[in-house]
């Protein structure tokens, strides 16, 4: 069978949750930035985690198993309820009820049913324990990031919603949800000369201009990725109507592309990516974005690289990369680890055999050239 046809099922209900996951985090996302409630703690290795994370993570949960009821739905996800239900935290089980209830209580207008009456706290606790799957070559696995980019989100700024199903070890489907990236690229530079490194900021006073956000999708194999808006207000939710084809940029020429990049040093070694541009003779100041915000920004030609490398302890997970990667790839471009190798999704939560780090690209010329540039630079830096 035809993979556009394999999966039409789980695309369609793939994009309307993680429409349904926007919608939910854009309320919360306003919520912090304009009450500063206390819904955020640190989990132990002290990351942030918000009453989005855990919201969005029992909202998905709960949608795929009511969707593929005949099936027995594995998900592996970001979150569990430990720090949830930890005593200090109480009183978050409270917030993420009512957050999930009042998403589900609007479920029809993303073509799902609501659940016959509100869930409790215990059903919550369960939906976001399910997503248990560790993942591995065989069988059917939904990957969710529920919110990709908390320090972004908290901050007002740049994070996603990555929902991925990995069949047989492999990414089939990649869907990405990024409430705060405009459409256009135009309002996308005009906040980013007003706030330098920062694509927009939640407390821009014309912020209704780009709170328009978009959903990004892809099928591997079919050669296309797609994009559509968010949508607002009570206006009944029709897809793929509204959905534009997207491409990876066209410049191959390093001293015309742009390169994206964490925004934290701790995440990503900038001093290293700095060095890898100069020698590739990148000239432009790198794109300082939160989440897989990076990967769509490859995907629809905002930007032509993106380097992540982790200090070498850090294994990354896969949540954080399989939805960005087959849209990318869809799009035109090609994502590698630093010695030009695919990424494996097919060994559990983690990409073991890394190597070094991950770069994505619009095309192989400049892929090829950014790999050079890496092997040169590697020697000659104390990574
Ligand atoms: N030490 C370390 N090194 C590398 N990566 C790490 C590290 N710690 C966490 N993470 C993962 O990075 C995810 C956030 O990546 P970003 O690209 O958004 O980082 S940044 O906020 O722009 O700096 C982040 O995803 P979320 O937790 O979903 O936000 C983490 O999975
Ligand atoms: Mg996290
Ligand atoms: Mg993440
Ligand atoms: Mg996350």
């Amino acid at each position: 069978m035809e993979n556009g046809k394999k999966y039409a099922k789980e695309l369609d209900v793939a994009v309307r949750v993680v429409h349904m996951a926007c919608s939910l985090c854009q309320r919360v996302q306003a919520g912090l930035v304009n009450q500063s409630t206390d819904h955020v703690k640190s989990k132990d290795d002290n990351s942030l985690v918000t009453v989005a994370d855990w919201s969005v993570q029992a909202t998905v949960s709960w949608i795929l198993s009511e969707s593929f009821r005949d099936q027995n739905v594995l998900i592996i996800a970001e979150e569990d309820v430990n720090t949830l239900s930890e005593a200090d935290s109480a009183g978050l089980l409270t917030p993420v009820t009512n957050t999930v209830n009042e998403i589900l209580a609007e479920a029809s207008k993303y073509g799902f049913q609501s659940p016959k009456e509100a869930l409790g706290g215990a059903q919550i606790l369960e939906a976001i324990s399910r997503c248990n799957s560790t993942g591995g070559p065989t069988g059917r696995h939904w990957v969710l990031d529920p919110v990709d980019g908390t320090l972004g989100f908290v901050r007002g700024d740049q994070y996603a919603i990555a929902l991925a199903l990995i069949e047989e070890g492999n990414v089939v489907i990649g869907v990405l949800g990024c409430p705060n990236y405009p459409m256009k690229k135009e309002l996308l530079n005009h906040h980013h000369h007003k706030y330098s490194q920062s694509m927009s900021k939640l407390s821009d006073p014309t912020s209704h201009t780009w709170e328009k956000g978009c959903v990004m999708y892809a099928q591997s194999g079919s050669g296309e990725a797609w994009m559509q808006p968010l949508i607002h207000g009570n206006k009944k939710f029709e897809w793929p109507n509204s959905a534009e084809k997207i491409q990876v940029s066209s410049i191959d020429d390093p001293e015309l592309a742009t390169f994206c990049e964490p925004v934290e040093k701790a995440n990503s070694n900038h001093a290293f990516t700095a060095g890898v541009a100069y020698s590739m003779g990148v000239k432009n100041q790198p794109l300082r974005v939160h989440s897989m915000v990076k990967y769509a920004a490859i995907a629809r030609g905002d930007a032509e690289i993106f380097m992540k490398f982790a200090s070498s302890g850090y294994k990354e997970k896969i949540w954080d990369h399989a939805a960005g990667v087959v849209i990318v790839e869809e799009a035109g471009g090609v994502v590698t680890d630093a010695g030009g190798r695919p990424l494996d999704f097919s060994r559990g939560v983690y990409l073991e055999g890394l190597d070094r780090g991950i770069i994505a690209c619009s095309g192989p010329s400049l892929h090829d050239k950014l790999i050079g540039a890496v092997y040169a630079s590697w020697d000659s830096s104390n990574l």
